[in-house]
């Protein structure tokens, strides 16, 4: 990622200095930069590199989140002069962004907290950038990063959304949307499968066709492309030798874990995070399928026009929910987050960009604040699709084909529409075993129910 933003900076005419811990690697880079080579800077070591880069400074660290950051802001603040900006772009916890912005502003020194995303390629061609620090360091870099960002019909995806972890934050909850959007396709692409016996190429072709309707996103095109590889060494559909066991690197727990503690409700979020969780449990699925067998998964009557418009409502409600999160850490930490912007700067460069992020960014524009799946522009399109998702769901269920993130999603639009809600027997148990009260509807105040006396 360091390498590809690097050569994005050269490119749009920006002199950059570089340096990797590992010397090899940066020589090799700068070998590697054909024309773009003289816009940079190979260093060996952090007392070359500060000494290469004109004053006022601005360093952007690209390491694992963590103690490579901590360890590399400890090397680099003694060589730095005090208005020196070292930004981290990597993809930071917002508690340990916050707490750095804290450090350096107790010394005066500037930090800024960027996500970036768009992997390697966004990264090397335009990525999308959400920050978070002081505006007035943001300012200070803004050229530069608005220069090397992904465009949307002019306007430059990267944007400062506010103080401290911010922009950290609003990219975890990207990770957490991707996860969620990710999970949503594996489970529809495991339909195709398993349901319906297509094979990769048919399924790529699905994908590929989805992708010129309203599903139109990065994620559903690299799901045709995907598809459709062969396996250089066996032959076979790559798809079909790659280990069904899902990596991760903690963005969508860190997701899970924040709405946890904001109260604000993600399922299809955590079923995505639980669903990479299970991929992982490779001996105990094992042990699962010797017992249990192997299900009989004839799914025939799900046809494809209602995979797509599931997947449709699923999506809808999965953003419904990463921007509900968002609003709860605005409301709660005083972010004052600008929803529209968040969604602008989605809308390319980022591996959650779609057609539908658009249509977002107006309807927050024209309904702030209001959860997606009350604005009147995602209404009609949940109401035309919702059926299909039900639909899904109790076919996907009837043939033991899992769909937790789409099942979830299907409940959260099912509860959130609930007038009269199942709570109130949690309530009384709750009394019933901890004396902890309830409300009643007929009267304010708080009671307990006849156990109480006894
Ligand atoms: N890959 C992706 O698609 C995306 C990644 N990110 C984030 O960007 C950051 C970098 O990711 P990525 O480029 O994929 O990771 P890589 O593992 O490819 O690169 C990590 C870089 O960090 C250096 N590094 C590792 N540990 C230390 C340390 N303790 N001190 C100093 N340098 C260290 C490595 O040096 P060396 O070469 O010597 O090992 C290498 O240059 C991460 O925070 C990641 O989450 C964000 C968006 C997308
Ligand atoms: O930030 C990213 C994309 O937006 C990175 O690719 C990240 O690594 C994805 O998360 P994970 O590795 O947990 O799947």
């Amino acid at each position: 990622m360091g390498a590809a933003l690097s050569l994005n900076i050269a490119e749009k005419g920006f002199g950059i200095a570089v340096f990797n811990r590992t010397v090899a690697t940066t020589h090799s880079f700068y070998e590697n930069a054909g024309d773009l080579a003289q816009k940079i800077t190979p260093c060996d070591t952090l007392e070359s590199l500060v000494a290469s880069i004109r004053p006022p400074r601005a360093i952007i660290l690209m390491v694992p989140a963590g103690d490579p950051v901590d360890q590399q802001i400890a090397a680099l603040r003694p060589l730095l002069d005090d208005d020196d900006l070292i930004i981290d772009a990597g993809n930071a916890n917002f508690h340990d962004t916050n707490r750095r912005v804290a450090a350096a502003e107790d010394e005066n020194h500037p930090f800024l907290g960027i996500g970036v995303s768009g992997g390697e390629e966004g990264a090397r061609h335009g990525p999308a950038i959400m920050g978070g620090g002081s505006e007035a360091s943001w300012q200070r870099v803004a050229p530069i990063l608005e220069a090397i960002a992904a465009d949307y019909e002019g306007a430059p995806c990267a944007t400062w959304l506010g103080e401290a972890g911010t922009g950290h934050f609003v990219k975890t909850v990207h990770n957490g949307i991707e996860y969620a959007d990710m999970q949503m396709i594996a489970e529809i692409y495991g339909v195709m499968r398993d349901g319906l016996a297509m094979q990769p190429a048919a399924i790529a072709e699905v994908f590929t066709r989805w992708n010129d309707g309203p599903l139109q996103s990065y994620l559903i095109e690299i799901s045709g492309e995907v598809s459709r590889a062969v396996d250089p060494e066996t032959g076979k559909p790559l798809l079909d030798v790659i280990l069904d066991k899902a990596g991760q690197k903690g963005t969508g727990r860190w997701t899970a874990i924040e709405a946890q503690h904001l109260g604000a409700p993600i399922p299809s979020i955590e079923a995505a995070v639980a669903a990479r969780n299970i991929s992982a449990r490779l001996a105990a699925r094992k042990i699962g399928g010797d017992i249990y067998g192997e299900p009989s998964h004839d799914a025939e009557s799900i046809d494809l026009d209602l995979l797509e418009r599931a997947l449709i409502a699923g999506k809808i409600l999965c953003y419904a929910q990463g921007f509900d999160l968002l609003k709860a850490a605005s409301d709660s930490f005083a972010w004052n987050l600008s929803l529209p912007d968040v969604a602008r700067v989605w809308r390319a460069g980022c591996i959650i960009r779609s057609s539908m992020l658009n249509d977002m960014a107006s309807a927050f524009t024209d309904e702030p604040d209001t959860n997606l799946m009350f604005a009147s522009r995602f209404v009609s399109l949940l109401m035309e699709n919702e059926a299909s998702l039900r639909s899904l769901v109790a076919k996907a269920a009837a043939a033991a084909l899992p769909v937790p993130a789409l099942s979830s999603a299907l409940s959260y639009f099912d509860m959130m529409r609930m007038q009269r809600g199942t709570a109130n027997m949690i309530q009384a148990q709750r009394d019933f075993f901890g004396l902890h009260s309830f409300e009643r509807l007929d009267r304010e105040g708080s009671f307990h129910g006849p156990w109480a006396e006894s």
